[in-house]
C-alpha cells in the first residue's frame, strides 16, 4: 500500500465510495461522525477499530462522548490522506455495523 498523498480525481473517487466520510476542515484529512445506541456499543466499536489500527500500525484520531464517536483520518508521515486512510475508513464502516 502506497503512502502517497491522495489528491484530485483519485481522492474524489475514493471519497465517493465511502458513505458519510467528508473532507475535514482546516486539515488534510477525512472525518466521519458515528452514533450508537449507547456507550457499550460505541466502546465495542472502538475496541474493534483499535485492534485493527494497531495491527496495521495506522491509527485514528478520535474522541468519544457517550454514544458518539468522532473520527479523523490522516497519514501523519505523509501529511495528508493516503490509501492507508481509505483502507482504515472501509474497515471502520464495517466495524460500525
Ligand atoms: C512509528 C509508527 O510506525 C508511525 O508513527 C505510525 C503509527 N501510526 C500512524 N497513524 C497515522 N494515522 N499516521 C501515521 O503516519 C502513523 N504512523
Amino acid at each position: 500500500m502506497t503512502t502517497t498523498k491522495l489528491s484530485g480525481k483519485a481522492r474524489a473517487d475514493a471519497l465517493a465510495d465511502l458513505a458519510g466520510w467528508a473532507e475535514a476542515s482546516g486539515r488534510d484529512a477525512i472525518h466521519k461522525s458515528f452514533k450508537f445506541a449507547d456507550f457499550n456499543q460505541a466502546w465495542g466499536f472502538m475496541t474493534r477499530v483499535a485492534l485493527a489500527a494497531e495491527k496495521a500500525d495506522h491509527h485514528p484520531e478520535w474522541s468519544n462522548v457517550y454514544n458518539r464517536v468522532e473520527i479523523l483520518l490522516s497519514t501523519h508521515d505523509a501529511g495528508g490522506v493516503t490509501e492507508k486512510d481509505i483502507a482504515l475508513a472501509k474497515f471502520i464502516d464495517q466495524a460500525a455495523t
